[in-house]
């Protein structure tokens, strides 16, 4: 950093004491590292060795006019911010690729503000963890239907920030068919708030403007979201070996499209399935779904279930005892802990890790994504050969098409800084390439961070116009989240490909 930048970086520092408190900002070195990147960097990261500037300071808000204040001071310095919430982001969301940043983290809107069972809604601030709503709501015989696998960690800002989505969304849908009302402020300081109501008809649909922003156009600071009634007594699990993960995705198709929502709705290639039951997958294909909500429709779904798979029995090889089903799906959330015991295994053991990427497409397309990404990979890939495991499953369907998350593994022979270069973003290359060419989406539940921004247009094609002019309105001065989802050619060359 040069002294221009050190002396603006102080005065920066001075200024945000004065609009906050000192308690509220900090510049603790060790903080601001591990605030400068996140989980699409993680190698780099344990390894000591990112390559992205250090933000200047992360600053805690107690309300949202202290947002306010906070966002209208960056704008009008023109000073790069990065909302943050749980810090469990995957795409370089969190990744700062400006100098003199500020990360603008949730941790003290921490409160829940309303649980209302009659009208079946709660309001939360960004900064609540989802798990703490959702044992909250619990206790009172609730839920939130939201169970991402990072539960434990993320908080209601960021997965509405990225439209996130939980393992039972076959049934609740993603975050999006949760959200009843929020508020976000805006770079100018302006604090919308979009009110609670079961419908709307009252022109476009703002709380998408929100709604999967990734802090590229305002900061969300207070949801809304609905709530169901918890029938846990009732929940039953189905799991069963299949030939190929085709059988697993055409049973999923056949339940939803006779109008069927179990929870959990998955099918998993060989490989993927080998890493998740090795205990009873047998090196072959695993179809998992699971019924719940009140006992008749339990019932009539588990029938649909059994039906489906019984008109696919020639690729059904057998049935799994239902008890390894559930006790799998108990013990699938990510706690902190297991987050850092990661980071620790990265610093400490052989240079191995593994990453993954998400798409959608309709019921014809996946299964052809699928078998191209495969073949590519592996004939395209310079690194195959250091793959330990290439695979992936399907676990969120739609009554017109699913998602793809595709599971990658590999040893690390290179420097820790050329890991993304080198592995990572080559196979995701290959991944988003190929579910463009096929008309997919190429982010189905991620976002785009700045590691998909490279192909933003090409998902959004003539509609990235509605996109860009959003970005033009609300956030003139570029000050949100500079990189995400908005492709930034400087950083691109930079920090993915690397040029001096
Ligand atoms: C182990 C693990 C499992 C995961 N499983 C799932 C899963 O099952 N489903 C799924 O959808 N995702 C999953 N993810 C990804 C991640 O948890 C989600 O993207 C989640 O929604 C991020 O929430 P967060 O609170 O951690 O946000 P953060 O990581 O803090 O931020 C994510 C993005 O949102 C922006 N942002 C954060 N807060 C705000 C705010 N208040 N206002 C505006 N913008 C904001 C940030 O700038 C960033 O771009 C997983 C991640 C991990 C590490």
């Amino acid at each position: 950093m040069s002294v221009a930048q050190q002396a603006k970086k102080k005065e920066i520092v001075d200024d945000l004491i004065d609009l906050l408190s000192a308690e509220q900002v900090n510049t603790n070195e060790e903080d601001l590292y591990e605030a400068s990147v996140d989980r699409y960097k993680k190698f780099a990261y344990a390894r000591n060795a990112v390559d992205v500037p250090k933000p200047a300071a992360i600053v805690y808000p107690n309300s949202s006019e202290e947002v306010s204040s906070i966002l209208e001071f960056c704008n009008q310095q023109k000073i790069n911010v990065i909302p943050r919430s749980g810090d469990t982001s995957t795409e370089g969301g969190l990744e700062n690729w400006k100098e003199n940043t500020i990360i603008i983290d949730a941790e003290n809107l921490d409160k829940i503000v309303d649980i209302n069972t009659y009208n079946m809604e709660a309001k939360v601030q960004a900064g609540v963890p989802l798990e703490e709503l959702e044992n909250a709501l619990r206790e009172k015989g609730f839920t939130t239907g939201h169970s991402p696998q990072s539960k434990p960690v993320a908080k209601m800002g960021g997965l509405v920030a990225t439209r996130s989505i939980g393992q039972l969304s076959t049934l609740y849908g993603g975050i999006e068919d949760m959200v009843i009302g929020l508020e976000c402020v805006f770079p100018d300081g302006h604090i919308a708030n979009i009110k609670n109501v079961p419908r709307r008809a009252g022109g476009p649909d703002i709380r998408h403007i929100a709604i999967g922003n990734e802090g590229t156009l305002c900061y969300i600071t207070e949801v809304t979201v609905k709530i169901f009634k918890y029938y846990p007594d009732n929940n039953k699990f189905y799991g069963y070996l299949t030939e190929d993960i085709e059988t697993g995705i055409k049973v999923l198709r056949e339940v939803m499209v006779n109008g069927y929502r179990p929870s959990v709705a998955r099918a998993y290639s060989e490989e993927d399935a080998n890493q998740h039951f090795y205990h009873f997958s047998k090196d072959k294909c695993v179809l998992i779904l699971m019924a719940e909500g009140p006992e008749n429709i339990v019932e009539a779904t588990g029938e649909a279930i059994e039906e489906a798979v019984e008109k696919f029995s020639d690729g059904i090889i057998e049935e799994v005892d239902s008890e390894l089903i559930e006790n799998w799906f108990n013990n699938l959330n990510w706690s902190q802990q297991d987050i850092d015991d990661e980071y620790e295994g990265m610093i400490e053991n052989d240079s191995h890790t593994g990453f993954t990427t998400e798409i959608s497409a309709n019921w014809e397309t996946i299964p052809v994504i699928y078998n191209n990404v495969m073949r590519r990979i592996k004939e395209e890939f310079p690194r195959a050969h250091e793959l330990t495991l290439l695979g992936g499953h399907s676990s969120h369907s739609y009554i017109n098409g699913t998602n793809l998350y595709f599971v990658y593994n590999y040893e690390i022979n290179c420097a820790p800084e050329d890991e993304l270069r080198v592995y990572h973003h080559p196979i995701h290359k290959i991944i988003v390439e190929e579910t463009l060419k096929q008309g997919g989406s190429m982010c189905h539940h991620h976002g785009i961070g700045k590691y998909r921004s490279e192909w933003t247009k090409e998902e959004h094609g003539s509609a990235y116009y509605m996109l860009e002019k959003l970005k033009e309105v609300f956030d003139p001065n570029d000050i949100m989240n500079y990189g995400s989802i908005f492709p930034k050619e400087d950083g691109i060359k930079k920090y993915i490909n690397k040029e001096k």
